[in-house]
């Protein structure tokens, strides 16, 4: 592919409003976008999606900035890449940085895409040029100020409403919300590992409210716990900080862990092992959706192409960007196209510009890595 060299820019991008959880309250995204340039000038970006601080997982943004200075940006430059897949190839003697290594990845992607002239879409054989999306609404202050914003995103058509739960905000909001918009709203709750089986009672009491799934409620590196609660309750389980890879889905679905997989591109080290992890679980009748970690734009592209196969079939958490940010970095800005739905950009690769006035606004730090083998 003829990969010249590699720009990093640090940005933070305040939130609107701040989003809480069990493991953290953040007010902005600090995050790394990354530009992928070739000898004809062409630019693929990408997007580092680890937060400012290790409660979601280990990585954080200075460890992803670390990682790419220090071992992945030479390793992209010391081999030849005929196709993106071959990018997670070169970085699997690195162990674990899966974040770190997703943000380079997917910029090779869409760079790849942009050369071929394709849409990012369907070079991975997606299908569809328009996706149901739902939004995650983080835990608020109190349960009057989440039924507002159940409200208004219903209003606005989001086909599934995810909220975040931690011990003492858990029965009492998910009843609040069945009160008041009824059983038939697409409802899910996400712990983020805030429970043990220790809580099995509270965790029982919200398999009454017929919830499409609860995401992550025990430990972050449980696969056996998480396998004993699925079969205490009806509610699937949907397995989020578990999964890293296409090995440990199929170790979850085999163990019983769960019923439903979250996919985050960064999570799982990049778009070929979701892919990966797309397949397997297709083979084996386990719906999946795509995650999101606030990301801008850029991550929020990656996400739409991704939920064009055919097996993310439960609407995912990629919201439009202005559920996220005042302004975007991304043109055209992610809107809804008609409620609760977003459509696929038909342009090459990512298929959204870059707003480098926007991302100078916010840009804090950068710097710029040159291919001494490529003359
Ligand atoms: O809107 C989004 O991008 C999803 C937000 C979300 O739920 C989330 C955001 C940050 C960290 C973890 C999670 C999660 O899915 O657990
Ligand atoms: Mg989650």
């Amino acid at each position: 592919m003829n990969i010249q060299s590699v720009e990093l820019k640090r940005l933070a991008l305040p939130l609107k409003s701040a989003f809480e959880t069990s493991l953290d309250r953040m007010t902005s995204k600090d995050f790394i976008l990354v530009s992928v340039y070739d000898k004809d000038g062409l630019v693929g970006y990408g997007e580092s999606t680890a937060l400012a601080s290790p409660y979601y997982n280990e990585e954080t943004t200075d460890t992803v900035w670390y990682m790419l200075e220090k071992f992945l940006i030479p390793l992209l430059f010391d081999s030849d890449i005929q196709h993106p897949d071959d990018v997670l190839k070169r970085f699997a003697p690195i162990r674990g940085n899966n974040m770190a290594k997703a943000t380079l990845e997917g910029a090779v992607w869409d760079l790849y895409c942009k050369e071929k002239g394709v849409s990012l879409a369907s070079r991975l054989g997606g299908q569809k040029d328009m996706i149901d999306v739902g939004v995650s609404i983080g835990i608020e202050p109190t349960v009057d100020l989440l039924l507002g914003k159940v409200d208004q995103y219903l209003n606005e058509g989001y086909k599934k409403i995810k909220v975040k739960i931690k011990p003492g905000f858990d029965v009492s909001p998910i009843r609040a919300i069945r009160d008041r918009f009824g059983s038939d709203v697409p409802l899910m709750a996400d712990a983020n590992s805030a429970y043990t089986l220790k809580k099995l009672p509270i965790i029982k009491e919200l398999d009454q409210f017929g919830l499409m799934m609860i995401e992550q409620p025990l430990a972050h590196d449980d696969m056996i716990d998480h396998a004993k609660l699925q079969r205490e309750i009806q509610t699937p389980i949907c397995l989020d900080e578990s999964i890293h890879s296409a090995e440990d889905a199929r170790k979850a679905i085999e163990l019983g862990s769960c019923q439903i997989i979250n996919i985050k591109i960064g999570r799982v080290g990049g778009i070929s092992e979701a892919k990966k992890i797309h397949d397997i679980c297709k083979k084996k009748n386990i719906p999946v959706w795509c995650g999101g970690m606030l990301e801008s734009g850029v991550g929020r592209a990656h996400n739409i192409a991704l939920t064009t196969l055919p097996n993310f079939t439960i609407p995912g958490d990629t919201s439009a960007s202005n559920r996220y940010w005042e302004e975007d970095i991304v043109s055209p800005e992610v809107t809804l196209w008609k409620p609760g739905i977003l459509k696929v950009p038909e342009g090459p690769g990512i298929g959204y510009e870059i707003k480098q006035d926007t991302v100078n606004k916010y840009l804090t730090h950068k710097k710029v890595y040159r291919n001494e083998r490529v003359k």
